[in-house]
């Protein structure tokens, strides 16, 4: 067990996972999970129409940013990379989550902790 990683999960938009790679690499934190969510903060349902019917989208497309860090590097350098690389002012840019991480195990190597991210 280890007190020394910590996860950063950042939903943000699709349009920016360029932008976020990059700012992550420069803080040091280059490591990270990519994955295609949708899902829902109080950004408004948008409305559209289907042959006549109106429908409403109230999943938003998203992308979504795992990346485990040790404590070797800043977290709040990285929460603040993220952010300012999500950033376009307009409603839907996005949500940063910070989480403690138990251990981590590399396969090949069978190092643990932080020895392993
Ligand atoms: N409390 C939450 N729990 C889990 N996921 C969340 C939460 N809030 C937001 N999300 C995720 O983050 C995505 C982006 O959230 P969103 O940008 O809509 O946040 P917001 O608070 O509405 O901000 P904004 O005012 O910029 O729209 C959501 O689509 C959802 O996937």
């Amino acid at each position: 067990m280890s007190e020394e990683l910590s996860m950063i999960v950042a939903m943000i938009r699709p349009s920016r996972l360029g932008p976020v790679k990059q700012a992550l690499a420069e803080a040091g934190a280059p490591s990270l999970t990519v994955t295609r969510v949708s899902g829902r903060g109080t950004q408004e349902p948008t409305t559209g129409q289907w042959r006549g019917e109106e429908y409403t989208v109230d999943l938003h497309e998203k992308t979504k940013i795992e990346c485990v860090v040790s404590e070797d590097v800043d977290v709040e350098e990285v929460v603040e990379a993220i952010r300012e690389a999500a950033h376009t002012g307009e409603p839907g840019d996005g949500k940063i989550f910070v989480l403690p991480v138990d251990d981590a195990v590399q396969i090949r190597t069978e190092k643990r902790g932080r020895d392993a991210v």
